[in-house]
């Protein structure tokens, strides 16, 4: 490992990742190797996580390629100096800070969006003119596998590598000393990485987990809302870091909202959930039996049906929860959704402040004026109202947790999906669409138009 990191750190020495035009070229490479591989990329998140090809795309690839194209068309401004305000005493001297590479940083991935998880901080290091490690999780071997085939085929070997290995090999690569380490993962490891980097006085990101609040208002659109929580909970069969964990709500609410997320269940993914193309299964056997144990002792409003076999965990909601109960302790992280009830949204409120600041917090309601409250009156690493996970989507706004749920910060919906669907995500996410079909539909609108005025 240590031979490894100094035949890095040398290659940074070299200043070779600092040029804004190397540094594109390898955002331009990484692009091509998305391209050219896809298929390869898809297969290999479909092996790890029972994902349909359209699902992992939907799910992965279209992220990566849109923080490609944020960076390649935002880089220059990015990386160049900012003037600072002057004072009388310097007023005719030159101020300015000056963006700058760390150096060699450490990335560490999970395995739930393994391609996501490890592809975003790279694109950043590699944007920033750092040189890289990247270590992805074991879990997701596949895609482990074939970033390590594909990395070194695109990308600058001096400058970029790719360590596979599990625990044994991430805590040799925690010894030795880095500029920075992104962290994805569990909060437990998260204080792992913590220990050995301050050890360096090296400064980390941790992009933790938590227990995401969904606090429903009586005065919503309960369709809307349920059809959302929906959509966000059971994606990735639950295994997502900022889908809603539990709901909060009056109780005279449940039994409308098991109903209604009932009929978005079927709506979904059909009569056969198990057959579904687009529902997920859960990553290895021994997340299947931790989350079978949270079912133990608790009222199953719909779903709890599983299969060891295939690992698969049906779109669950438990009702009535009792908050000291085990599936309120940790982090789900797999389709069980408990509903716990609360008088109002004081006692939401107290209820999310008496626990760990969550990674992200959900407030359905119409009134606006709650959900600024609660958004004042607590403590989330972002929040979104009326929806869910859509803040994710947001590449301008920071991501990340905050307390347990980490520090520092990193940046087409509903199922069945469909190559229709994803074209369209395509549209409203990748500026390659932007421009040309954006030109197309502001002409249909302008014939609209003048249609109209004619008339
Ligand atoms: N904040 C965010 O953006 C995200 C957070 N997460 C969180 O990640 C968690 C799920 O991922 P995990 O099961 O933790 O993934 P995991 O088991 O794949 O571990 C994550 C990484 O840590 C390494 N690792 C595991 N144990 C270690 C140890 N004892 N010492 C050193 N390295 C170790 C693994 O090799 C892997 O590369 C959930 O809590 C989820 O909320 C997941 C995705 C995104
Ligand atoms: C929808 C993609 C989200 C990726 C980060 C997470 O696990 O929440």
């Amino acid at each position: 490992m240590e031979r490894q990191v100094q035949r890095l750190r040398q290659a940074f020495r070299s200043g070779r990742s600092r040029p804004l035009r190397f540094r594109l070229q390898q955002l331009e490479a990484l692009r091509r190797m998305v391209q050219e591989r896809e298929k390869d990329i898809l297969a290999a998140i479909a092996a790890d996580l029972s994902k349909s090809a359209l699902n992992a795309y939907s799910h992965e690839v279209i992220t990566i390629l849109g923080e490609i194209d944020f960076m390649l068309g935002n880089l220059p401004e990015l990386a160049s100096a900012r003037p600072a305000k002057k004072n009388l005493l310097t007023m005719m001297d030159e101020a300015y800070v000056q963006p700058e590479p760390l150096g060699v940083v450490l990335i560490i991935g999970a395995w739930n969006y393994p391609f996501v998880l490890t592809m975003q901080p790279l694109v950043g290091a590699i944007a920033a003119g750092n040189a890289a490690i990247v270590k992805p999780s074991e879990l997701s071997e596949n895609t482990a596998k074939i970033l390590a085939e594909l990395l070194p085929q695109y990308l600058d070997q001096d400058l970029y590598a790719i360590i596979n290995g599990g625990v044994e090999e991430t805590t040799e690569l925690l010894k030795q000393r880095f500029d920075h380490i992104l962290y994805t993962g569990n909060t437990a490891v998260g204080k792992v990485v913590m220990e050995a980097a301050a050890k360096h006085l090296t400064p980390v990101t941790l992009e933790l987990g938590g227990k995401s609040p969904c606090y429903i208002d009586r005065d919503c659109d309960l369709d809307i809302a349920c059809r959302r929580i929906t959509w966000g909970k059971y994606m990735n069969c639950g295994q997502t870091c900022i889908a809603p964990d539990y709901i909060l709500c009056e109780a005279a609410l449940q039994g409308q909202i098991v109903q209604k997320i009932k009929d978005t269940v079927k709506d979904f993914y059909g009569e056969n959930i198990k057959a579904s193309p687009d529902y997920e299964r859960i990553i290895n056997l021994r997340h299947f039996k931790r989350l079978q144990s949270l079912l133990e002792g608790q009222k199953i409003a719909f779903g709890g049906e599983t299969d060891e076999a295939t690992r698969y965990i049906a779109p669950t909601i438990l009702t009535d929860v009792d908050p000291n109960s085990k599936v309120m302790q940790e982090e789900i992280f797999g389709p069980i959704l408990p509903i716990v009830s609360v008088k109002n949204v004081d006692e939401a409120i107290n209820f999310i402040n008496d626990r760990e600041k969550p990674l992200a917090l959900y407030i359905f309601s119409h009134n606006n004026k709650l959900i600024k409250r609660v958004i004042d009156e607590t403590s989330s690493g972002g929040v979104t109202g009326n929806d869910v996970i859509m803040h994710f989507t947001v590449n301008s706004l920071p991501f990340g947790g905050v307390g347990a749920s980490g520090m520092g910060v990193n940046k087409l919906r509903y199922p069945p999906n469909s190559e229709s669907k994803v074209s369209w995500a395509k549209f409203f996410l990748l500026k390659q669409f932007n421009t040309r079909r954006l030109g197309m539909l502001l002409l249909v609108c302008l014939v609209g138009v003048v249609a109209v005025i004619v008339k």
